[in-house]
């Protein structure tokens, strides 16, 4: 995707690259490091996320350089030549682990680790933040609400309410997660996915009447007319309006696909107006409904109100992520060369895994997911029989016999990516094919069961050797 001209090298945090020109003073450049991202908690209070954004974060990563006029600002901001002619030949030439795009993935476990020079690795990690983190978001978004609306068509309605430009990732974002369509026209065609739109009220508004307005549309776009019901009285005008080009388009050999209901109580007027639509013998015509969806409205109108409706149309809380302002992953630093590295913090939980690290996900009898391991990447998964709680290894899951999968691969290298381009409704596919695996429980919205990621003894036995190590060492320098 690219937007402008405009490299995305100063797409950073400030502090990235003043770190970048201490590292290259301090002639620390070559040092090879080893970066974590993983989240700390799902969204939406929700049991899973869905990991997306990794296409355009490697899209974004060629696009990774400083023009002329980006280091012509740098030396306006103090940075010295030496390291202003490092960036002018600057390209992210590390590697990329990751899970697979559209993945479920947990708290804690790294999704992906970044290896290179510790120059390269620190300035991508604001880009790889912002677009992994703000796309997961999104498509964990969508697909709860894909998970309540099943089969039913629904469309990503929230470019107009969404946070700016960040619009095009959500919208990309909300098909991986199980949107049928976006309205957003750019997105579509960055991404090539599926656009739809039906009217707005100043159509009907700019006619005379709203007959003339309806008979208008279906006139001049007879294979996609979905007409917007709720301008002056749904049930006493909108309706009885639409029925009537309904027949008329009918007698033309064309169809009336669908009317929009945007307010008021949707499950009342949906039934009212499925029964009007099929006594007036228009029973393949579709009720839209929109306004302030989410996936719990969304339930409530299905499964306790019986709501006649076939589609959804769903912007603001799809598009924000509402309510959930951010997903809060993060970029730790775990190895520098062969040495291990680790974070402490006062809450356990915190405390950062040292180590080059894979991902296993273990499966139960039926196929389904039964727990994940984190394990350092030396390790032969076969030989890893138990996982342990990462803070109260008395809690331990015997894994020996499992079948089981490695979640991360390699995706980029030498400034290539390495993995074939997919769709964002090819990915929604993996991501539908693994919901199958995910048990039921954790797909619940109130209270979801907390689905065990653990780690392998060696990996614990790693960190607490580490811990203590640093601990002495801090003491001592205290
Ligand atoms: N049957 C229903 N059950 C639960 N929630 C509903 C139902 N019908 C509509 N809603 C939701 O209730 C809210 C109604 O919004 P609001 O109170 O602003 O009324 P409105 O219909 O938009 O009124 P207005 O005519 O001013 O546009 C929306 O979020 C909508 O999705
Ligand atoms: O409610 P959301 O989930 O955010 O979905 C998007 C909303 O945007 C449109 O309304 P708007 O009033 O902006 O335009 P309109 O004049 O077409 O109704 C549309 O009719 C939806 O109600
Ligand atoms: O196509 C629509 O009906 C639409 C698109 C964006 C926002 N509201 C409605």
């Amino acid at each position: 995707m690219q937007l402008s001209d405009q490299k995305l090298g100063l797409y950073t945090d400030f502090y990235e690259l003043t770190m970048a020109q201490g590292y290259l003073s301090c002639h620390k450049q070559n040092q090879q490091v080893c970066f974590d991202y993983y989240y700390r908690t799902n969204p939406y209070k929700g049991g899973f996320t869905v990991f997306a954004g990794l296409q355009d974060l490697l899209d974004m990563l060629s696009d990774f350089t400083f023009s002329e006029s980006d280091i012509e600002y740098l030396s306006t901001q103090g940075f010295e030549p030496a390291f202003l002619d490092y960036l002018r030949g600057f390209r992210f030439k590390g590697r990329l682990f990751s899970v697979k795009e559209g993945e479920i993935v947990f708290p804690n476990e790294p999704l992906v680790r970044v290896e290179g020079n510790i120059i390269e690795c620190q300035l991508i990690e604001s880009l790889l933040l912002n677009i992994l983190n703000f796309e997961s978001l999104i498509a964990t978004k969508a697909f709860r609400i894909k998970l309540i609306a099943g089969e039913r068509l629904f469309a990503d309605f929230g470019l107009r309410r969404a946070q700016g430009l960040g619009s095009i990732h959500a919208s990309r974002a909300a098909v991986i997660g199980g949107a049928s369509s976006t309205s957003n026209v750019l997105a579509a065609k960055l991404f090539n996915i599926p656009v739809s739109g039906t009217m707005a009220h100043s159509w009907v508004q700019s006619f005379d009447n709203e007959l003339e307005a309806f008979r208008s549309y279906a006139k001049t776009h007879p294979d996609n007319t979905v007409l917007l019901v709720d301008t002056y009285d749904t049930l006493h005008s909108g309706v009885p309006n639409a029925i009537i080009v309904g027949h008329e388009m009918k007698a033309e050999g064309t169809r009336l696909k669908a009317i929009r209901l945007d307010s008021g109580d949707l499950a009342y007027l949906s039934k009212k107006a499925r029964k009007m639509l099929d006594a007036a013998g228009l029973n393949d015509v579709q009720i839209i409904a929109s306004n302030q969806l989410n996936e719990y409205v969304i339930k409530t109108l299905l499964r306790d109100q019986n709501a006649a409706i076939d589609g959804f149309g769903i912007g603001t809380e799809l598009i924000t992520g509402k309510d959930n302002a951010a997903l809060d992953g993060v970029y730790k630093l775990s190895a520098i060369d062969s040495e291990l590295k680790m974070k402490f913090s006062e809450n356990t939980e915190k405390i950062t895994l040292p180590g080059r690290k894979q991902v296993i996900r273990y499966l139960d009898e039926d196929g389904n997911f039964f727990r994940d391991g984190i394990i350092l990447e030396e390790e032969d998964p076969d030989k890893v029989p138990k996982i342990y709680h990462r803070v109260y290894p008395e809690k331990n899951t015997d894994v020996a016999g499992h079948q089981k999968e490695s979640l991360m691969e390699l995706v980029f290298s030498e400034g290539k990516v390495l993995i074939a381009r997919k769709s964002p409704q090819e990915i929604y596919r993996f991501l539908e094919q693994r919901s199958q695996q995910l048990p039921e429980e954790h797909k619940r919205f109130i209270s979801p069961h907390i689905y065990k990621v653990g780690i392998s003894e060696k990996l614990m036995s790693v960190r607490n050797a580490l811990t203590t190590k640093l601990k002495t060492l801090h003491r001592d320098n205290k």
